[in-house]
Formats: structure tokens, sequence, C-alpha cells
């Protein structure tokens, strides 16, 4: 402990972590103190998620030590962590789906137990999620199987704040907001200063620098298993963060030039409440509004207007990258390249086989073109972090021959880098005349696109074009229902 600084929360020193032949963590040490929130950013895969899991007591380094207050602990788990108050929300939502809110909160309050357990469990919860999400909406009686990924999310983040004895001290938050939309993250936000201002800590883990360099007092990048910049948070700009982390800086203007599409065909349309929806061959048609305002709901309509055939077709009218990756995306207990490839099994069988070099060599090619950070595709899916996960999702709908790809807000997780890629392979796809139906919770992406639907409450309430695509109309629609 150096000087006058506050002992730390927790601190880990010289930390290795490997699987198999993949160092994951490669010797880092970092300490964090009262009163601060620490941005921690990198690439997919630069072992992010590992090092939040060795300070919340889940993962035990093969290497190195951990401190608590300044004491160094000869066993630290996740009961010794919690009795610390130390929290943390994970990428991959942990709630159990067939319990109510309430009795999620019980289990993580072990001390809510005896008579009258539901009433303080609903108490507590309430309290936090009042807190953090004013305004929020959410039944604690409801089970979490019903609802949205944003109300879990936000669940999971109302959770690791409360206080039912023990109060949080630091609280890890692994890419809270990749669920929820501007309004809601800015919510987030707002508390994490206030809880950070009155001496409380967060880790704060997020592929939307935006939201790092806002909010963080202090700047951690991660590279390949190491630390490899750790400076306060004024020292930072949007580019030099992303210099740290190893992207090339792209120049402004994502924004594709306008094309004319008018006399292009319509391929998908779909009537139901408020304004129809139509998306025209080659055309990136983006949906917006606050999350689950029936934009998933939609793509699902979308997907079975195109496939409900009695007969399976050879050639796929449509394909989905899902949103809720656990729940819908990924076979858990395949390879990544089985995962990767199953979109597009009729492309690579003749008479029923498939042919085992062509549906290898696809897996390589996009392996490089996203950079799929692996040593070999024949491993489990889940050996991949969340990020890279997501990118074989999207693999595996872009390899496919469908016309329309509908996508569920895909983006989540995937790094600064990796979405410029995939942005560049979205447009040369359109260009060459495929059709994306695209829901983001990312203000960038949605400004995207070439047409955007804004959604409020289950109805498309405004459709806006071209120039016209922008933050301030996209808000406007979404908290009046009508256009700026
Ligand atoms: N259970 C596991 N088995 C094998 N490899 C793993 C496992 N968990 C993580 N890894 C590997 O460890 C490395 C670090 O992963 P980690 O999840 O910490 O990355 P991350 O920085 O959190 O990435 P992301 O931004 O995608 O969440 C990756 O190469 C990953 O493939």
């Amino acid at each position: 402990m150096t000087g006058d600084k506050p002992k730390a929360i927790v601190e880990v020193a010289d930390a290795k972590v490997s699987f198999g032949a993949v160092k994951a963590l490669d010797g880092v040490t970092l300490a964090i103190r009262p009163g601060e929130c620490v941005g921690l950013v990198g690439h997919n895969g630069a072992g992010k998620s590992t090092i939040v899991s060795v300070i919340n007591g889940g993962l035990t380094p093969h290497q190195g030590s951990i401190s608590a207050d300044g004491d160094i602990l000869a066993h630290y788990g996740i009961n010794a962590a919690r009795e610390r108050g130390v929290r943390c929300v994970f990428q991959e939502l942990s709630l159990c789906p067939n319990l109510t809110v309430v009795e999620n909160t019980r289990i993580l309050h072990r001390h809510l137990g005896g008579f009258g357990w539901r009433k303080r469990a609903k108490e507590v919860i309430e309290r936090s999620l009042d807190a953090v999400f004013p305004g929020h909406g959410i039944a604690s009686d409801r089970s979490v199987g019903e609802l949205s990924i944003a109300e879990r999310q936000m669940v999971e983040i109302g959770m690791a704040f409360s206080d039912a004895g023990v109060a949080p001290r630091l609280v890890i938050l692994d890419e809270p907001t990749s669920s929820l939309d501007a309004s809601l993250a800015e919510q987030m936000l707002t508390y994490v200063r206030h809880f950070v201002a009155a001496g409380g800590s967060v880790i704060l883990i997020s592929h939307i620098l935006n939201e790092i360099l806002s909010t963080a007092s202090r700047i951690v990048v991660m590279k390949d298993g190491r630390i490899v910049a750790d400076r306060p948070a004024a020292d930072w700009t949007d580019q030099s963060l992303v210099e740290a982390m190893g992207s090339v800086v792209k120049g402004e203007a994502h924004r594709r030039a306008t094309r004319d599409l008018a006399a292009a065909p319509v391929v998908i349309e779909q009537g139901g409440r408020g304004m129809p929806f139509r998306a025209k061959r080659g055309e990136i048609v983006g949906l917006a509004g606050l999350a689950g305002h029936g934009q998933t709901r939609m793509l699902m309509k979308l997907h079975a207007a195109k496939t409900s055939d009695w007969l399976p077709r050879r050639d796929l009218a449509v394909t989905f990258v899902a949103g809720d990756r656990r729940l819908n995306g990924v076979f858990e207990l395949w390879s990544i390249l089985k995962n990767l490839s199953i979109g597009s099994l009729g492309d690579l069988a003749k008479r029923g086989v498939v042919n085992a070099a062509a549906e290898a060599e696809r897996g390589a090619d996009w392996k490089r073109r996203i950079d799929i950070r692996t040593q070999d595709l024949a491993n489990r899916i889940l050996s991949l972090s969340g990020g890279n996960q997501q990118k074989v999702l999207f693999a595996r709908a872009l390899s496919t021959r469908a016309p329309v790809v509908l996508m569920d807000d895909p983006m989540r997780g995937v790094d600064v880098g990796t979405k410029q890629e995939v942005y560049e392979i979205v447009r040369q796809q359109a260009a060459g005349g495929r059709t994306f139906v695209w829901y983001s919770t990312e203000m960038e992406e949605v400004c995207l696109c070439d047409r955007v639907y804004v959604f409020r409450e289950g109805a498309i309430v405004a459709e806006l074009a071209g120039g016209a695509v922008t933050e301030e109309n996209i808000l406007a629609a979404s908290f009046r229902g009508a256009a700026a």
C-alpha cells in the first residue's frame, strides 16, 4: 500500500490463468480502491471477464495473490467476496428463469430467509430498482422467464446494487448496457456516478467507449491477457482508447452514401398496428425505439412469414441473428465450426453428406474475416469469450445465401474493431442486393440504416429515411410517437 491512498477493496497481483494453451491472464495486477469507477476495455477475448471472475472470487488464478482491505488472503472465493460487498453483473444473464424476481432476490441474499422473507425481499429489490431505474415498471412478482432481455438485465443490475444487510462496496458490471436502450443506459450510468461519489467502487466493462469515457475515473486497457495501459479517464480520448486496444481508427462517416432504391422491388412486408413494414431489395432497414417496444416481435413475425412452408426449401428465404445468444443462439455442446456451418449445410452437403473440407474452408475464411479468436475451430463454442460467440452467430447468418437477414440487436458485446469489419460486410452485401432488417439498441448503428421504423408500445409510430435518420428524430419519435 503506498502513500495515503485508501486501501484497495480488492487487489490482484500478478495473476495468471490459462485455459489449455490459451493464456487468458498473463500476469495481471489490478487494485480497486473505494470511490473509483474503473473502466475496463479491450478486444474480444482480451481477458476482461477472466480478471473480473478472479476479483469476484469465481475463479482461482493458477498463479498470483489476492488481497482485500490490505490483507493477503489465502482463501478467496465467491462467499468471501460477497461478505466483503463484492457483487458482479455477468455478461450472460444469470437469474433463475422459473423463479420470480423476489425469489431470485432471496437466492442472492442468503440472510433474507425466515418468516416474512417474501415481503423483505420484495422491499429490497424494489428499493434498488426504483433507485437505479426510476419508473421501471417491472412487477417483482413476475417470473424472470417472462421478462424481456432488457428487463432481465435491469433486474440483474438492481440486484447487484441492492442492500439486504451486506452493503455493496464493489460492483462489477460486465457489459451491463448491452441490451438496454440509450435512456435506460443513461439511468444506470447516472446511478453509477452517484454510487461512486458516495464512496462505492465500480468496475465497468463496455465496448461502448462513450459510456466508459463519461463515467469512469480511471481506464484500464487489456490486450491478449495483459494490462497495456492504466491512466486517469481524463487522459483518454475515443481515438486514443481505440488505438490502445490495438484496433485501427477508421474515419467518421460510416453512413452509406444515399442510394436510389425507388425502383428496387419490395422483398418483405408485414402489416400490424401503426404503419405497415416494408423492406426493399438491397435496403438496410433499422428498427429503433425504446427497448422492448415490439421490435423483436416484428422480427419474429417477418421470420415466420417467410418460413411457414410445409416443405423445407433448399434455398433459405430468410436468416436470423438471435439477440439472446444463450437462449436462442448457440448450440452449447457443439464446436465453433458446427455452430457456424449449421446455417448453410444445404450449400456444404452433397447427397446428404457434408463436405468436411468445404466446411473447414468456410470456417477458416470467417475466422480470418471477423477475427474469431480461437486456436482451433473444433473447440467448443463455450470456450470462446462472449463477443467471439456473437461473431460466430453473425458468420452463421451472413455465410448463408438467404436474401433477407433479420438481426435482433446482433452486436451485443462485439468489440469496436470487429464492429467496423461487420459494418463493412453489411454495406457490401447490401450493395450486392441483400436486404437487412436490423434492430439495434445502439444509436450509432441505427444511423447506418437507409430507412428506420421507430417503435412505441408495439406499433410503428414513425418512419425516417436518409438524412432524417438522426438521433434527435429517433428520440423524439420514441418518446412522443411522432417524428420531430
Ligand atoms: N472456459 C473456457 N475455456 C477455454 N477458454 C476460455 C474459457 N473462458 C475463457 N477462455 C478464453 O480466455 C480468453 C479470455 O476470455 P475473456 O472471456 O476473459 O475475454 P473478454 O475480454 O471478456 O472478451 P469479450 O469482450 O468477448 O467478453 C479468450 O481467449 C477465451 O477464448
